[in-house]
């Protein structure tokens, strides 16, 4: 790998505006068939996303991914959002009574319209089993598969049928991955996501890392469809985390899905739980993100989201290390 940097390491570079008006640029994308507001999804996570959040996303044409955290809550989660005309868009893991969930939506005749296969380290046999086991039994349903973090992993899965992959090992805000294993793309994440962009033939989620509005531009001009967002998200009013209060200050949790605060115990963790300062409502920082891409685009000098993707860049800095903590 050459050229190892991260988000702020990097400046796009402007090009003649083509725009009286930033409201002119279209920040909307095609994803899996469906045309969403904007390129971000909330992380799939339960301090992130709840059913309410979910309707409210779809209902108001943003994508989203449900956690897989209630396993239980699934199959009437996807009844629901069918009665209501939404789209659904679950997760999955790999242990064996997935396989067995996966058979019940068939039998059911209940197909999601997005399948998650939501793992910390996706490059694996048991992914691609999955993803196998998902397209012989529900073929309608378009399949994300992750986490990877290489152009092998990529290719791999996507030849295993997943119609996207999902990249970010270890970049997130309550992520110690890299930390407690050695391993991973913290630190380097959208050069990494620059590495797999190259090598895929179907779309990529970037998945971490993201602290800036202007972190979702530079992920699409490095080859993202879909920006996964945790931290930026958590804190809101709707957000599911609970909700404390901090040195006079309202604050909410945050935890990562492989923290203790998840798993219930001290095995193999690989997260942790921080407190995000309250943010008012959800809309407001879908409404400013939306502005700010807008913005990004007529910087880019094009009127669509398409135009971020060719424009010039410089490395500023390269810093591979950005402070993260344990605890
Ligand atoms: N994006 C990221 O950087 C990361 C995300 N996460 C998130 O945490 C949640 C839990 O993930 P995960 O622990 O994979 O889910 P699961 O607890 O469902 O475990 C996945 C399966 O893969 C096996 N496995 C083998 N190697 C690994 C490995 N290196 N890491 C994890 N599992 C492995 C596990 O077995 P066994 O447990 O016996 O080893 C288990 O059978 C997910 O939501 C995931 O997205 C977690 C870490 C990193
Ligand atoms: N290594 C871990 N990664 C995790 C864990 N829980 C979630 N995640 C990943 O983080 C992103 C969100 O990142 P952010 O920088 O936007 O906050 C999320 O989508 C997962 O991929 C975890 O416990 N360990």
């Amino acid at each position: 790998m050459d050229n190892v940097f991260d988000y702020e390491d990097i400046q796009l570079i402007p090009a003649k505006s083509i725009v009286k008006s930033r409201t002119e640029c279209d920040t909307s994308v095609e994803f899996g068939g469906r045309r969403f507001k904007l390129p971000v999804v909330p992380a799939n996570m339960q301090t992130i996303i709840d059913e309410k959040v979910a309707i409210y996303l779809a209902e108001n044409d943003y994508f989203y991914i449900m956690h897989r955290f209630q396993p239980e809550t699934r199959i009437d989660f996807i009844r629901n959002m069918n009665e209501r005309g939404l789209y659904s868009s679950i997760s999955v893991g790999v242990k064996d009574e997935e396989y067995n969930f996966i058979l019940q939506l068939a039998e059911e005749g209940l197909v999601p319209e997005y399948i998650t296969i939501d793992i910390a380290h996706g490059h694996s046999n048991a992914v691609i089993e999955m993803i196998k086991h998902i397209k012989t039994h529900i073929p309608q349903s378009f399949v994300i598969a992750g986490n990877v973090g290489t152009p092998e992993a990529v290719r791999e899965l996507e030849r295993a049928g997943a119609d996207a992959t999902k990249v970010g090992i270890g970049p997130g805000k309550v992520c110690i991955t890299k930390i407690k294993t050695g391993f991973g793309t913290g630190g380097w994440q959208l050069a990494a996501l620059r590495w797999c962009a190259k090598a895929a033939s179907k779309p990529i989620i970037a998945d971490g890392g993201i602290r800036t509005h202007g972190d979702i531009a530079k992920s699409v001009r490095f080859g993202a469809s879909m920006v996964m967002i945790g931290s930026l998200f958590a804190g809101h009013e709707e957000s599911p985390g609970e909700t404390v209060e901090i040195e006079g200050k309202l604050c909410k949790e945050y935890f990562g899905s492989a923290s203790e605060f998840q798993k219930g115990e001290r095995k193999n963790v690989e997260g942790k739980r921080m407190y995000v300062e309250h943010k008012g409502s959800l809309q407001d920082t879908l409404t400013e993100m939306e502005q700010d891409l807008q913005s990004s685009i007529s910087y880019a000098g094009g009127n669509t989201l398409d135009s971020i993707r060719h424009v010039d860049y410089v490395i500023v800095k390269n810093s591979i290390f950005n402070g993260d903590k344990v605890y």
